[in-house]
């Protein structure tokens, strides 16, 4: 079910007309949808009801509002965090420390001392030396740090290339051959309990072959380690299920992933845990903007609207397709390019795309926006930081507000010498 869907003409959020928002938040603004989040974290779970341990931390890079991760925790979610930032945000919305799982290719010394005060869950080191450090910092303050390592497996997701994270020439993980020298290593300190590995391969993933050749050298690797001596008790294997963007995609579902792990880890006997962002979150929210112009073009117009690249980033950082709605939707289309503001040409939303004839004033959404968009946004060419509201039933509020870009423009920030 569509939670954003047309009634008597218009596109609303659950029970709240879309224009609605608009009028009283302006645009642009960020529109969510609680029923859709609810539904996919439910979704995401009973896929995955045939594996018998499983643990879902919501990757919150995807989305950190607070508003969102409080539905999450309230569906029993825990958090996938890669700063103290977002630590601090789970924890804040309710999340339980326990439920938490600290990702990232760059954790400082201070988020991990932070990290372990706070008694998160699990740590996901990525080399060694920040598992000797862990140790250290854990051993100071009388405490065991539950860690898994993260491995690097070689397996190309089949994804664009700036969210691949599974090569052997990305950043992320540590070579998968090396694992097993490394791993005996670290778990000999005290101060570290070593209990298993981790692995994600990239982002909006749309075939489940890569995954399953990862997880599969993964499995190979639980064997190794085990025969070694090792206790494997924890198995992270990440996220990056894709989502359709693009009108009839349909990549794999949640039930089709679930299916794949419950057969490739039937004898693993561990605990798994999932790190799915994208696949939560994306469809349950939408990018409003309202048209400021129609401006003649070459071969087609441009439907200059006032949201941009600085609110919205995926489609000029990843080329990514986000569909393109009218709120009131005419019927009588036309082929126009949508773009905003911001002085760059990257700053183009659709080309040559089949969209209702809209005027200056009326109002388009952009699908598909839950995820990674506010959460990148900036504020570029000064422009305030985009709103955000989220919507149950016929409740919505804003959940984060416009920050104009006059609240940095203080003469406090003109150093002395300047003045
Ligand atoms: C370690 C890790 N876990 C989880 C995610 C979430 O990925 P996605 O939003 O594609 O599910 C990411 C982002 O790619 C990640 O880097
Ligand atoms: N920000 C990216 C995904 C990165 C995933 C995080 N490792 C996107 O919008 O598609």
């Amino acid at each position: 079910m569509d939670y954003f869907a047309l009634q008597n003409g218009e596109l609303y959020a659950e029970d709240v007309p879309l224009s609605r928002i608009a009028g009283e938040v302006g645009t642009p603004v960020y529109v969510y949808s609680a029923a859709t989040l609810r539904r996919h974290a439910r979704v995401f779970r009973e896929g995955l009801a045939a594996v018998p341990r499983v643990h879902c931390a919501f990757a919150i890079k995807a989305n950190p509002n607070l508003a969102v991760l409080r539905v999450l925790a309230q569906e029993g979610f825990g958090a996938d965090v890669v700063s103290v930032g977002e630590m601090k945000r789970a924890l804040a919305s309710g999340m339980a420390a326990k439920d938490i799982v600290f990702s990232g290719v760059g954790k400082s010394r201070a988020e991990l001392a932070a990290a372990l005060d706070a008694g998160i869950g699990q740590f996901n080191l990525e080399l060694e030396e920040e598992g000797v450090v862990l140790a250290q910092l854990a051993a100071e303050r009388g405490m065991t740090a539950p860690a898994v390592l993260r491995v690097n497996p070689d397996v190309d997701a089949g994804t664009h290339e700036k969210i691949s994270t599974g090569k052997a020439e990305n950043k992320f993980g540590l070579p998968i051959d090396q694992a097993p020298e490394i791993f005996a290593r670290l778990a000999k300190l005290p101060g570290l309990n070593l209990r298993g590995v981790a692995v994600h391969i990239g982002s909006q993933l749309t075939s489940l072959d890569p995954l399953e050749a990862a997880f599969n050298r993964i499995g190979a690797l639980v064997r190794e380690l085990r025969a070694a001596g090792h206790a494997v008790t924890h198995v992270d294997l990440g996220g990056g299920l894709g989502v359709p963007y693009r009108p009839g995609e349909e990549p794999p579902s949640p039930a089709d992933f679930g299916a794949m792990v419950a057969r490739v880890t039937k004898d693993w006997d561990v605990a798994l845990m999932f790190e799915p962002g994208r696949v939560i979150a994306a469809n349950a929210g939408v990018f409003m903007t309202q048209v400021l112009w129609v401006k003649p073009g070459v071969t087609h117009p441009w439907v200059i609207v006032d949201g941009a690249m600085n609110d919205l980033a995926r489609v000029a950082m990843y080329d990514a397709y986000h569909a393109v709605e009218a709120v009131r939707p005419s019927g009588e289309m036309i082929t126009a390019n949508v773009a905003g503001p911001v002085c760059e040409s990257s700053d183009v939303f659709a080309k040559a795309r089949k969209i209702d004839t809209v005027k200056t004033g009326d109002l388009i959404v952009l699908r598909s926006a839950g995820a990674y968009g506010a959460t990148m946004a900036s504020t570029y060419n000064s422009r305030p930081l985009v709103p955000e509201v989220l919507v149950e039933g016929a409740n919505y509020a804003v959940v984060a507000g416009r920050i104009a870009a006059e609240t940095i423009m203080s003469e406090e920030n003109v150093p002395d010498w300047l003045k």
